[in-house]
Order: structure tokens, then C-alpha cells, then sequence
């Protein structure tokens, strides 16, 4: 049995376009989780540092919980605009990244992390500018032993994530979009965030409206 699979990594290039991630990067992530029937967020993973933003293309990681051998194997097939996913089992005992891993991302134009599990060095993370999304911080490095999957499905949070899913992620959390979906569900998030702005203005003139 391997420990690693990574047959499918180059995947994470195809799926959602260029285009739609750059619309995508300026709706709220309450506003595309709404345009999805309110599915497909990941609860309980939240930005490491405040103003974290991310809009990117799904490279999927399940590691084993509190090890990242197959972290630093992932960012050795990474494309530019990917966001490393990574299904660390929810475990919050062990950090899976830090800043040193995400000064190499960073070098490598990945996009960010998502991570349900726990990461470490969040202030030098916000120094850098990376944006990181977890469900933890813990001072507690990580092993790197492995085992561990590249490219696979993974869940972050019960969400199914898959190679090219669009991915968007602000203050408000995680949100995770199918990447054959993804032009239709942003077209829809434009119109109900612009619906939003229309709502806005009616409130500011008359409290009695409702949302
Ligand atoms: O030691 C590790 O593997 C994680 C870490 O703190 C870093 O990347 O800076
Ligand atoms: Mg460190």
C-alpha cells in the first residue's frame, strides 16, 4: 500500500476557470453559500488572521491527524491558485502548518490553506500575508511520518471537496463550490448580493422593511 497518491494532483488545474475565481474573490462567502441553496459551507473553520481572504481553485490533502509529511509532498505538485484543502481528521492537537510552510506556498503563488485540523505560527502567517483558514491554533508541531492523500476527495467539515472545486473563504468562514457549478452559483451570488445592496439602501430609508 502506498502512502502517498498523487496521480490525480494535476487535476486541481482543470475545474473552475481563472474568471470565475475573480469574481468570486469580491462576493461574500454568506452570499455563495445563500446562491447554493445555503449548502456547502464548512462550519467551525475560521480565518487565523483577521482580513483573511481567499478565492482559489481545490487541491485536496487528507493526511493522517497531526502529521504533515504529505503537506510538503502537495506543495511539490501545487499549481499557482490552488488552495491547499486538507482533511487533517478535525484534529486540533498538533499543528499541520506554520509560517515556514506558508513562506514556501506563498513562493509558489498556492492561493491558501483550508484545514480541518490546527495550525501554528498564525501572527508570522498574517506577517506574510497568507491567508490560512483552520479550525485551531496550538504551539504543538506536527510529525511527518505520513500516510497521506493527494488529489482524493476529501471532507473539511462534512463537505465533500473534490480537484478544481471553486473554493472562497473570508471572515465569515469557508464556502465550497462545485467546480462544474461554479459560473452558475457566482452568477447567482452577484444578484443576491446586488439584491443585498438594493435592500440596504430601502432599510437605511425605512427601518419597517424587512429582510
Ligand atoms: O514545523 C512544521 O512542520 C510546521 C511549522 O511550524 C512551520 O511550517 O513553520
Ligand atoms: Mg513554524
Amino acid at each position: 500500500m502506498p502512502n502517498e497518491y498523487a496521480s490525480s494532483a494535476g487535476t486541481a488545474t482543470a475545474g473552475v476557470s481563472d474568471g470565475v475565481i475573480e469574481r468570486a474573490r469580491s462576493i461574500p462567502s454568506a452570499n455563495i453559500g445563500d446562491a447554493q441553496e445555503r449548502l456547502g459551507t464548512a462550519s467551525g473553520i475560521r480565518p487565523v488572521w483577521d482580513g483573511a481572504q481567499l478565492a482559489g481553485r481545490a487541491l485536496p490533502v487528507w493526511t493522517r491527524p497531526g502529521d504533515n509529511l504529505i503537506i510538503h509532498k502537495a506543495l511539490d505538485v501545487a499549481q499557482p491558485g490552488d488552495v491547499l484543502v486538507v482533511n487533517g481528521g478535525g484534529d486540533v492537537s498538533r499543528a499541520l502548518i506554520g509560517d515556514l510552510i506558508g513562506l514556501r506556498a506563498l513562493r509558489l503563488g498556492v492561493a491558501g490553506f483550508v484545514i480541518d485540523g490546527a495550525i501554528r505560527d498564525a501572527v508570522g502567517l498574517g506577517e506574510i500575508g497568507l491567508p490560512v483558514f483552520a479550525r485551531a491554533v496550538t504551539q504543538a508541531g506536527p510529525f511527518k511520518f505520513g500516510p497521506g492523500r493527494i488529489g482524493i476527495p476529501v471532507a473539511i467539515s462534512g463537505v465533500v471537496v473534490e480537484a478544481g472545486d471553486l473554493i472562497v473563504a473570508d471572515d465569515d468562514g469557508v464556502v465550497v463550490v462545485r467546480g462544474e457549478e461554479a459560473d452558475e452559483v457566482i452568477t447567482r451570488a452577484e444578484e443576491i448580493e446586488a439584491g443585498e445592496r438594493r435592500k440596504r439602501i430601502a432599510i437605511e430609508e425605512s427601518a419597517g422593511v424587512r429582510v
